[in-house]
């Protein structure tokens, strides 16, 4: 997770609150000291901590609290409604139609992770399922064009550029005219960018601007600069037509919370935040969802998109199947794609509370490898193997899959394993009444019992125990109903 530490800090101090017998000003005054430390460890502008501070103990008036409120409770509420606050520019970017070609322009200093976020840019929304094209602007960086189209190839994303034309101008009104013609509906103008804000950069911009004409104009800045990237962000919206921001290298650097909390006090929303240098490092940027995953509360709505925008919920029958105690080999497989759609799986499951630690980063592409073996083993199966589950697996019939897909025999092994624990689970979780009924009143209250008993205790003590999980669930309901 980004910013871990920030978040950790945090919740530490929220924890520190909730322990306490008596919740007075001395402990509420404590628990902000100790926010206030670190959010200026993270480079959080002092002034927006102050007003963080005040705005949280005018929420928080002790003295006039009736009996019998939670304070706790109502403390915890104010901070991270003011974490989310700090976070919200109050404006919204301009929004992308499908169906029609849009064309988005790039702009920002130079190193600061311009082009990179184009190709991570193209490679999001064309698995969202955006025909998406590349055009390469840059001609002022020698090698410029080179690395764009290193990695739009390892991307798939088509691209445009020249080796040779130095009109930066030129260059990109033909490639966004060829790309419109194309019917591409996401075109993206990667620009150059300069060492300092100088003339030349901002009236090569301009012009760009005037012969592309963007739909939306999103400006790339470093998060290493924390709380400094405010007066650059304010000078290119002064310029030109900004219309969102993204924040990158907020891998792990300390100083990210002072970059996005600056960024969005310019009234400039940020969309999205780079987390690493490779193509799937690009995350969406809510401020609500993020400030729960900082919390280490878990992003219910944002892995409920995940799940409605990977299409998971079209498949009726595996549901029905579940409900019924079944799980085929050929329901795994579809699962599985759907993982790999959804988005790198450590992602997916820092969605969950207490799951960031969990899987400890460098861990995830593992999983993600794993699940790509297991896809191309099922690929050398056949119809019957797939779709009844009592078929058998004799050794003979296990090499010859192996074989069929270049795995070794182990790996074979190793997914029918996996698929008998998990077909376990689904039976049990078949033999539950109130998922048979669709009684998710009753599912909720006898969900977690039956979970906790098949968790690994460790893991169930993350998610805050039975009672946990009794919240995670209702949460569940609650965002499926809606
Ligand atoms: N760790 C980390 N590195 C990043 C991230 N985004 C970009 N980088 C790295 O930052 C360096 C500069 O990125 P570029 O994309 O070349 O920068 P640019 O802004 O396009 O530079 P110009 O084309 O010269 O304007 C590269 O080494 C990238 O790999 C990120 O989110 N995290």
């Amino acid at each position: 997770m980004v910013l871990s530490e920030l978040g950790k800090k945090i919740s530490g101090a929220l924890r520190k609150l909730a322990n306490r017998t008596v919740v007075d000003e001395e402990a509420l005054n404590e628990m902000l000291n100790e926010v206030s430390r670190a959010l200026l460890e993270a480079d959080v502008n002092v002034k927006m901590v102050q007003a963080l501070r005040q705005s949280v103990k005018k929420k928080v008036n002790l003295e006039e609290l009736a009996a019998g409120v939670n304070r706790r409770k109502l403390i915890q509420k104010a901070v991270f409604e003011e974490l989310c606050n700090m976070l919200s520019p109050g404006t919204s970017p301009p929004p992308l139609k499908k169906g029609r070609p849009n064309v988005v322009m790039f702009v920002g200093l130079q190193g600061n992770g311009k082009t990179t976020t184009c190709v991570k840019y193209a490679y999001y929304h064309q698995r969202k399922g955006w025909k998406t094209a590349l055009v390469c602007a840059d001609t002022f960086r020698a090698g410029a064009f080179d690395q764009l189209k290193q990695s739009a190839t390892k991307a798939r994303v088509p691209f445009y550029g020249s080796h040779t034309e130095t009109d930066a101008v030129k260059v990109a009104r033909e490639g966004v005219d060829l790309f419109r013609k194309e019917k591409y509906e996401l075109i993206i103008v990667d620009t150059s960018g300069r060492h300092k804000q100088d003339t030349a950069l901002f009236e090569e911009m301009e012009q760009i601007a005037q012969a592309v004409q963007p739909n939306s104009i999103i400006f790339v800045m470093d998060g290493t600069m924390g709380q400094s990237v405010y007066d650059q962000a304010l000078a290119f919206r002064q310029r030109v037509n900004v219309g969102s921001v993204v924040v990158t290298k907020l891998d792990g650097h300390a100083k990210g919370g002072g970059a996005l909390s600056a960024v969005s006090a310019t009234k400039s929303p940020v969309v999205f935040i780079g987390t690493g240098e490779m193509l799937d490092d690009l995350e969406p940027f809510a401020p609500q969802s993020f400030v729960q995953r900082l919390l280490g509360l878990g992003d219910i709505s944002g892995f409920v998109n995940a799940v409605k925008e990977a299409g998971v919920d079209q498949n009726p029958d595996i549901l029905k199947r579940i409900q019924e105690g079944v799980l085929t080999l050929r329901d795994l497989y579809d699962q599985f794609q759907s993982v790999l759609k959804m988005g790198p799986m450590g992602k997916v499951l820092s969605m969950f509370p207490g799951m960031q630690d969990l899987i400890p980063k460098g861990k995830e592409r593992e999983g993600t490898l794993r699940v790509k073996k297991f896809l191309s083993i099922m690929n050398s199966m056949t119809d019957d193997e797939l779709d009844n589950p009592k078929v058998q697996f004799n050794q003979s019939r296990m090499i010859r899959i192996g074989r069929g897909s270049g795995r070794d025999v182990k790996d074979v092994e190793d997914l029918l394993a996996e698929y008998k624990r998990l077909s376990k689970l689904v039976s049990r979780v078949g033999k539950n009444k109130a998922l048979k009924t669709g009684d998710f009143s009753q599912l909720q209250r006898n969900m977690p019992q039956q979970l906790s008993r098949m968790m690994d205790p460790k893991m169930l003590q993350q998610m805050g125990g039975a009672s946990g999980l009794q919240n995670l669930m209702k949460q569940f309901s609650s965002q499926f109903r809606g």
